[in-house]
């Protein structure tokens, strides 16, 4: 099986796995004590955590704490819900986290426009009494990054705060600095599933959805498991360590996948991208057959369409894609453990099976 789809989720990192054991607590061990406990056990599972929190708070910018959670929709529905301000902006082409979430608090949120690369334009003028406004760093679909930090200082001089989903910039590229609240995922960069993390600015107070014994600064009750947080720090120092040696690997693969797919249209920007990230369109391809006919490749259609869901993807609908377009168009996510040979020999096999179709 060849694995292209590091968007949806990426390996663990054997280094993360490593850091996890300890805490999983098999027979004979103590690794199974809670963190939030005073004797001896559950203080050296604290002290994992804060180890793994201090790893994590070292990929985002300093002056601000780190907040476990669940994984960054559990962050997202906390910063938005938190903040508590009435009017939101938000991008069009937002993950669902975000969308969804933002429309429930607000049902009049201001959706802001991107342009065919997917970009939203940093001198966006935001109306009177938006209170927080919410664009991602690297989009999940087609790669796209955002001026993030122009967004930034936008929402800063309407008065309103900035919140950045950098689900899948973190551990890749710089952090946005000027952001208020940062939302990471751990199983994106590497790590296990199941935690992520809420980065907010000192000073600012935000609302706990989760009720309970008070941990994480009263602000995420329920007892933090240690093993998922020394795994997810173990990641992110990983990602740090290692963010030249990855990104120098996907401009390879990226310029080698670009070469064996010439003919397919890049969806998304040529230029403001994640590299591991490839969106391409073939008018007339058949999405659903060129998957069932792949079956030894893991990868993505372009268009939530032929995942199931029926619909066009709101992000290729967002860059101006028509519906016949946004559904000829597969997504290939590649990263850290993906070989050139591999990834060569998926595309070749993903070019054949669409001329096979006559496209
Ligand atoms: C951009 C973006 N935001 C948020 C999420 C949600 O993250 P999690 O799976 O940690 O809840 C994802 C995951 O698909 C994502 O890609």
């Amino acid at each position: 099986m060849i694995y292209l789809d590091y968007q949806a989720t990426t390996p663990l990192a054997p280094e993360a796995l490593e850091a996890m054991r300890p805490w999983l607590g098999g027979p004979g061990t103590m690794g199974f004590a809670n963190p939030h406990s005073p004797h001896r056990p559950g203080r050296a599972a604290a002290a994992a955590v804060e180890v793994a929190r201090d790893q994590v708070a070292a990929l985002l910018p300093p002056g601000g704490r780190v907040v476990f959670t669940s994984g960054a929709t559990e962050a997202l529905n906390l910063a938005l819900a938190g903040v508590g301000r009435r009017h939101l902006a938000v991008s069009a082409i937002e993950h669902a986290a975000v969308l969804d979430t933002a429309r429930t608090l607000d049902p009049a949120t201001t959706i802001l426009p991107v342009d065919e690369e997917g970009l939203v334009d940093p001198a966006v003028s935001l109306r009177q009494g938006i209170g927080l406004v919410a664009v991602m760093q690297v989009n999940n679909e087609i790669g796209t990054i955002q001026p993030v930090g122009r967004l930034a200082d936008a929402a800063h001089a309407a008065g309103a705060l900035f919140l950045c989903d950098a689900v899948q910039g973190a551990g890749k590229i710089a952090p946005p600095a000027n952001a208020d609240i940062i939302a990471v995922s751990a199983h994106k960069l590497y790590g296990p599933k199941g935690i992520g993390a809420l980065w907010v600015r000192d000073g600012l107070e935000l609302a706990p959805l989760i009720l309970g014994g008070g941990q994480e600064q009263g602000l995420r009750s329920g007892t933090l498991s240690p093993a998922l947080c020394a795994g997810f720090g173990a990641a992110a120092a990983l990602s740090l360590a290692r963010m030249e040696e990855d990104e120098a690997h996907v401009a390879l693969l990226w310029k080698r996948a670009r070469e064996i797919l010439g003919r397919w249209t890049l969806n998304g920007s040529e230029e403001s991208r994640w590299l591991g990230n490839l969106n391409l369109r073939l008018p007339g391809l058949d999405v659903t057959r060129l998957m069932s006919e792949l079956r030894q490749v893991a990868f993505s259609a372009g268009s939530a369409c032929a995942s199931g869901s029926g619909r066009t993807s709101h992000v290729l609908k967002g860059i101006g894609l028509v519906d016949r377009d946004a559904k000829a168009s597969i997504r290939l996510g590649f990263g850290r453990y993906t070989e050139v040979r591999e990834l060569e020999d998926a595309c070749a096999q993903i070019d054949a099976a669409a001329a096979a179709q006559g496209v």
